[in-house]
């Protein structure tokens, strides 16, 4: 069956049960997680002053990602040239078949091992995306060393999220080399720890990694982090790391380099996730192309999101429990902490949280107010 993503076609196989098992992996659900992927690239080719971008979609399934960068970002000043890889065979057989269905002669396809082709290929992509089944930590050593070391995209997919939101500790530490943080913004949380591992991993190269953008998103969450050159910046990166303890939606936090204390998760990344003018550029982008529904919502949230820098957010549910009142609607705890100053977004993975500059007790009283 061919599906449309964008302006591309894909073949797809007609039965999917969206596991391993499927001859071909496709996701219809990720076409958001794809239409957000482009714009985000898109934004790197404004400015982009040579002849060549190089992608890497060495986990390439049917082919849906690569080909999309391949056939929608749009460079005026060069071409966009893209490498898709994948390990299984027929994958490879309907990559190809994609390819002359999109008339695309951008795109080489080759068969193997994701680290192998990776490997092969020093400092040579100016994006590696690494899109698996699960975690990407077997693929970081090699998509870091792919990807060029001045401002590089490494884009990361992990749909392990029930490891990165605490439900399993051991292979938390066994992936990421991090205690999860079980609360409810566990999500955001899983971003941070992904970002955190990555920004490690590449410290030994002398490599500095910046979060652009970020969002979590169904069953996965999603980051895209800027290599910067220099063991300076792998240092300022590493700053920004720590351990955080979360009690009843406020946050205690220690850096780094004070160590690990019993009770906290970590090392996680501590600063900002996103680049807010990125943020607004990806979101224009989408609507100009009429991008899915999905993913402008989600964009949408976001814009309003990364204006406030809080780790995590307040869940009003639980805050609400916690005080042993009923939840008053969303909309009235944000009306009121507008009308008391403060700044409020909803958050884009959590339909019960808001991101606030007010403290703990500046929500908690807004609530006895209005459930007065
Ligand atoms: C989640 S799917 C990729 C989905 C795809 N990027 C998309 O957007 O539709 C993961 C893919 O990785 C492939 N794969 C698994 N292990 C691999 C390895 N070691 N090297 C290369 N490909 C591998 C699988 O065959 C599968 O097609």
């Amino acid at each position: 069956m061919i599906v449309v993503e964008g302006k591309t076609k894909i073949t797809v196989p007609d039965t999917l049960t969206i596991t391993k098992k499927d001859e071909v992996f496709y996701n219809p659900k990720m076409e958001a997680n794809r239409d957000i992927s482009v714009c985000v690239i898109q934004t790197f080719l404004k400015n982009y002053k040579r002849e060549e971008f190089l992608i890497c979609d060495p986990l390439g399934g049917s082919g849906a990602r690569g080909l999309r960068y391949a056939n929608e970002l749009e460079f005026k000043n060069g071409i966009v040239k893209v490498v898709i890889n994948d390990i299984n065979p027929k994958a490879v057989k309907l990559i190809k078949e994609n390819i002359k269905l999109n008339n695309l002669d951008n795109v080489e396809v080759y068969e193997g091992d994701a680290n192998v082709i990776l490997s092969k290929n020093f400092r040579m992509f100016n994006v590696v995306d690494l899109d698996p089944f699960g975690s990407p930590s077997p693929y970081l050593d090699s998509g870091i060393r792919a990807t060029i070391t001045k401002n590089g995209l490494l884009c990361l997919t992990a749909t392990d999220t029930a490891v990165l939101c605490g439900r399993f500790k051991k292979p938390c530490v066994r992936k990421y080399n991090a205690f999860p943080i079980n609360s409810k913004d566990c999500h955001e949380m899983a971003i941070r720890i992904l970002i955190g591992y990555a920004i490690r991993v590449a410290a030994k190269y002398d490599i500095g990694l910046k979060p652009i953008f970020s969002h979590a998103t169904d069953h996965y969450v999603r980051t895209y982090l800027l290599t910067q050159r220099g063991a300076k910046k792998a240092d300022e990166a590493l700053e920004k790391l720590g351990y955080v303890k979360d009690i009843g939606g406020d946050k205690v936090i220690k850096s780094l380099y004070e160590g690990y204390e019993k009770g906290f998760g970590g090392p996680l990344y501590l600063g900002e996730i996103y680049d807010k003018e990125i943020v607004n550029e990806v979101y224009k982008i989408a609507v100009e192309r009429n991008y899915s529904e999905k993913a402008k919502n989600i964009l949408k949230v976001l814009c309003d999101e990364c204006d406030i820098n809080q780790l995590g957010c307040y869940d009003i549910h639980e805050i609400c429990s916690n005080i042993k009142k009923s939840a008053p609607p969303m909309t009235t705890i944000i009306e009121k902490l507008k009308e008391r100053g403060f700044k409020v977004s909803r958050v884009h993975y959590n339909p019960k949280g808001i991101k606030s500059d007010a403290k703990l007790s500046d929500i908690i009283e807004v609530i006895l107010e209005a459930t007065d």
